[in-house]
């Protein structure tokens, strides 16, 4: 992984000019307060000489507005360009996280990565300004003002140099572990995300089971132990703040002592030695853009390397010769044709570390008709259906669409030809239609109502007294399971897939409403290539042909009454379900 610095600096290219103008800005403000002591070093040798001060005081004035003025503007300019920074880092990090693959986010939390997108993203802000331009504008400042420290007298100037010297060694051995401590807040902050995720995405279960107390016990365990890392990194960093401070203190005091007897002795004036404590005074602020400069650069590299870390998750492969080509919408209105699958010889597991699922699994499709998977669970029947959609990569063998090894195609393009339900029916929070057009913004009204009259989802709608504006709530919490699953079957036929997926589609359908959608899965395999992966026979009797898998093989494949026959697993299967007769 490149280093925090070189990735921040990534961060801020496009915004380079911003950040440009906000440090010279910064600068200007700083130059500002450089001049100020030697303004009134000259009123004070001008009161001491009965000289007029007018010149010296409208000049400590102006500069003293130009100070104010200058400041706020180039603070404006910097705290913008840091919001940019953070919308960068957020805007690719979110780019990144959709095109993640699958087998990716199977390993992830999703509260952690949302903890990533908007908190670690968040700390960047103060990195941009604190550490990037604090540094820079900081050690310029420090510089100049050793400069006319040392032009005023050098004797105070080793006298302050030691003293600072004596802290920046101090700071040095603090700055690892506000570095650790930081990383470990962060990381409590991904891991309290996932803790909450888990517990707000299933809370109906969680109150089923009357396990709120013992969730609270671990959410307030999470966020204790969230606590507990910040208030280390902060312990850290108050230490290296106060230290910068204090040594500032001590510098002023000992310089007041050393410059008091050098002004006793005539080796400097009083008024040298007031512009000097000035400056000494005006050290204070460089000094401290510098410790914040370093102890935000820990807390920035820490959430740096925690992005690093969800861009470094590996996204989906595209065809080689479209890479980032923008993905083909499905053909609205028209009636595509429909594709054949087939599998050869698949072999696959879901984790090197897992056992195999797929054991040589082969069959072929053709274009047009049903095709039903049965089998006991865990056969790897699912399975099937997310390796056709490209979700994980077969360890060995291949799979055809339309003849065309599916590595070939642009998975954009694979995904446009296939309509997907899955085992249970997603429903994304929003509007009913937001749900029914996701995969198909373009879908004329006339499509629209055909699909709900076909799902028969079109009593709902006339129900709802917002129709198909109606908000569906969280996953879709305000429909019944069986709509749940109908609104996903809708948005699937609206894409007019070449082939059409339904994973366990009809399982929570009543009998009425099931039986209205095996004519519909008849009438799409009319024109469409169709594969139901259900466990009621019932739903499946009268498919064009069965594929009966066990144990990741493909066991037998035939109609129903053929294989009632020479099956022994799908006899076995029929006669726990009363249809052996049919
Ligand atoms: N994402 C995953 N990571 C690891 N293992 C998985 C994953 N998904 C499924 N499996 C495992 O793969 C095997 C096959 O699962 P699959 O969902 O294909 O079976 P299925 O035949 O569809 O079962 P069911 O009828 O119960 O849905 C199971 O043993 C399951 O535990």
């Amino acid at each position: 992984m490149p280093p925090a610095w070189r990735v921040l600096l990534g961060y801020v290219r496009p915004y380079r000019r911003w950040l440009l103008l906000g440090g010279l800005l910064s600068l200007a403000t700083g130059a500002t307060g450089l001049v100020l002591p030697l303004a009134a070093k000259q009123l004070v040798d001008n009161l001491g000489d009965d000289r007029p001060v007018a010149g010296a005081l409208v000049l400590m004035t102006a500069l003293v507005f130009f100070n104010a003025s200058v400041g706020a503007l180039g603070t404006f300019v910097l705290r913008r360009t840091a919001e940019s920074v953070v919308l960068t880092a957020r805007r690719g990090l979110v780019s990144h996280l959709l095109r993640l693959r699958i087998s990716a986010v199977d390993h992830t939390e999703p509260g952690d990565l949302m903890a990533r997108v908007t908190s670690d993203t968040t700390l960047l802000r103060a990195v941009t300004t604190d550490s990037l331009v604090g540094a820079v504008t900081g050690a310029l400042t420090l510089l100049a003002t050793l400069v006319m420290m040392g032009v005023l007298d050098l004797v105070l100037l080793a006298v302050t140099a030691g003293v600072l010297g004596f802290a920046v060694l101090v700071i040095g051995l603090l700055v690892p572990r506000i570095n650790r401590a930081s990383k470990a807040a962060q990381e409590s902050v991904g891991v309290m995300g996932a803790a909450l995720e888990r517990t707000l995405g299933a809370l109906r279960t969680v109150k089923a089971s009357g396990a709120e107390h013992r969730e609270e016990e671990g959410l307030h365990a999470a966020a204790k132990e969230s606590w507990r890392a910040s208030v280390r990194a902060a312990k850290w960093s108050a230490l290296a703040g106060n230290t910068a401070g204090m040594a500032s203190q001590i510098a002023f005091l000992t310089v007041l002592a050393v410059g008091g007897a050098r002004v006793a002795s005539g080796a400097v004036e009083i008024g040298t030695l007031i512009a000097f404590l000035m400056y000494v005074f005006y050290l204070m602020m460089p000094i401290r853009e510098l410790v914040s400069a370093v102890t935000e650069y820990q807390v920035g590299s820490a959430a740096v390397a925690r992005i690093q870390e969800a861009h470094a998750l590996p996204t989906e492969p595209e065809r080689s010769d479209a890479p980032g080509a923008a993905a083909p919408l499905p053909t609205v209105g028209a009636q595509p044709r429909p594709a054949a699958l087939s599998f050869h010889d698949v072999h696959f597991r879901y984790a090197p570390d897992l056992p195999p699922v797929h054991h040589g699994v082969s069959f072929e499709v053709p274009a047009r008709g049903m095709t039903a998977f049965v089998g006991p669970s865990g056969a790897g029947k699912t399975t099937v259906f997310s390796l056709t959609e490209r979700f994980y990569e077969p360890t060995e063998g291949f799979i055809r669409l339309d003849g065309r090894d599916i590595r070939d195609w642009h998975v954009a393009e694979l995904r446009a030809a296939i309509g997907y339900v899955e085992q249970d029916a997603p429903v994304l929070s929003g509007s009913l239609r937001d749900n029914l057009l996701l995969g198909a913004p373009g879908a004329p009204d006339e499509q629209l109502r055909e699909v709900l009259r076909t799902t028969r989802l079109d009593p709902l709608v006339d129900r709802l007294p917002q129709g198909l504006g109606t908000l569906v709530g969280h996953r879709g919490t305000k429909l019944s399971g069986g709509e749940r699953q109908r609104v996903a079957i809708a948005r699937a036929l609206l894409r007019n897939p070449r082939l059409l997926l339904l994973d366990e589609a009809t399982s929570q359908l009543d009998a009425v409403n099931e039986a209205a959608l095996r004519d519909t899965v008849s009438d799409t395999a009319r024109t469409t290539t169709v594969l139901v992966v259900a466990h009621r026979l019932s739903t499946v009797t009268m498919a064009d042909r069965i594929v009966v898998m066990d144990s990741g093989r493909v066991q037998a494949v035939g109609t129903h009454t053929e294989l009632l026959a020479i099956d022994p697993l799908y006899a076995e299967l029929a006669a726990t379900q009363f249809l052996s007769e049919a």
